[in-house]
């Protein structure tokens, strides 16, 4: 499977403050990933820093295999991005930028601009300043999946939509993706969106890449054990990779990082306890994890 995205120990700091620390993930073509992380976390400094637009200190990215920053022209014409704040031609009419954009690129899906406009109830006339701040952001989403590039970069790009748009949206994205020549990386705070279209998630924690895999990897992994026995608990139960524990005298609560670390039989023998297990939702493992 070919790569898409390669980023190796990459750091990225402003003034002091240590934003990515040594992150490396590989993100393979026709992969649709959602990049999760708490407000801070680094994940617009990621995207920006991908596309060239900061400066990395250090570590190295490929993107369609050529380095980052020196990307062809013929490779930038197959990336497309779009940022959480669009920055649009705002004295065009929406026909002009979309005309205007077109222009630079030598594929472009009018059929797909077209749907899209009228699916999203887009004015072609209406000029770009005077759209909402979610129509700006439909527009500008359009505009970046036109070119049909081979990846799409989208930093937050169902923030402003309402939830009718961010559905279709979605469906958008997944029927794009149904031939699995592009990739899709995103970021977002709405876990179920992200449940809902991507199969891979990246957790940004400290400047690091925490976990990047499938979802369902992820939710077999941090589980909840609920442990009940009839004599009192130690204080100490010493469960491998404890991410947080509620306790009373002969009940506990133990979200773990990785079950799979864990031998729940002889977890059980040794606390002469019953244990439960209870899979979490992404946004539940968001909170367990602090992120
Ligand atoms: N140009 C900049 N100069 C100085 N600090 C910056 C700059 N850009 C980002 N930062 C800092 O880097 C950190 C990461 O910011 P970033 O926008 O990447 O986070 P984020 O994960 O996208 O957050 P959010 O979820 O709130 O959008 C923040 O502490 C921010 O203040």
């Amino acid at each position: 499977m070919q790569n898409i995205i390669e980023v190796n120990q990459l750091k990225k700091s402003f003034g002091k403050h240590h934003v990515l620390n040594d992150l490396s993930f590989t993100i393979e073509k026709g992969s649709v990933v959602g990049i999760l992380g708490s407000n801070g976390a680094g994940k617009t400094t990621l995207l920006q820093t991908l596309i060239g637009l900061h400066l990395a200190d250090s570590g190295n990215i490929k993107l369609l295999g050529e380095t980052v920053p020196d990307l062809s022209s013929q490779t930038k014409q197959k990336i497309g991005y779009v940022s959480q704040e669009s920055e649009l031609l705002s004295w065009m009419s929406v026909q002009q930028l979309i005309d205007y954009t077109q222009s630079f690129y030598p594929q472009w899906n009018s059929s797909l601009v077209d749907f899209l406009l009228n699916d999203w109830q887009l004015d072609r006339r209406s000029k770009v300043h005077k759209l909402s701040t979610g129509q700006q952001q439909k527009l500008a989403i359009i505009m970046a999946i036109a070119p049909e590039p081979d990846l799409l970069i989208l930093d937050e790009p169902v923030a402003s939509l309402d939830p009718t748009t961010r559905r279709k949206f979605i469906k958008t994205l997944l029927e794009l993706n149904t031939n699995e020549q592009q990739t899709v990386l995103f970021s977002t705070h709405i876990t179920s969106d992200l449940e809902r279209v991507a199969a891979k998630v990246l957790l940004i924690k400290d400047g690091q890449c925490y976990f990047y895999g499938e979802i369902d990897d992820l939710k077999e992994r941090i589980v909840k054990l609920h442990i009940t026995s009839s004599q009192p608990l130690p204080h100490e139960l010493a469960i491998p990779g404890t991410l947080n524990i509620t306790l009373t005298q002969n009940q506990a609560t133990v979200t773990v990082e990785d079950i799979r670390e864990i031998n729940l039989e002889e977890l059980s023998k040794r606390l002469t306890a019953n244990i439960r297990l209870e899979l979490l939702s992404l946004d539940d493992i968001f909170v367990e994890l602090h992120l």
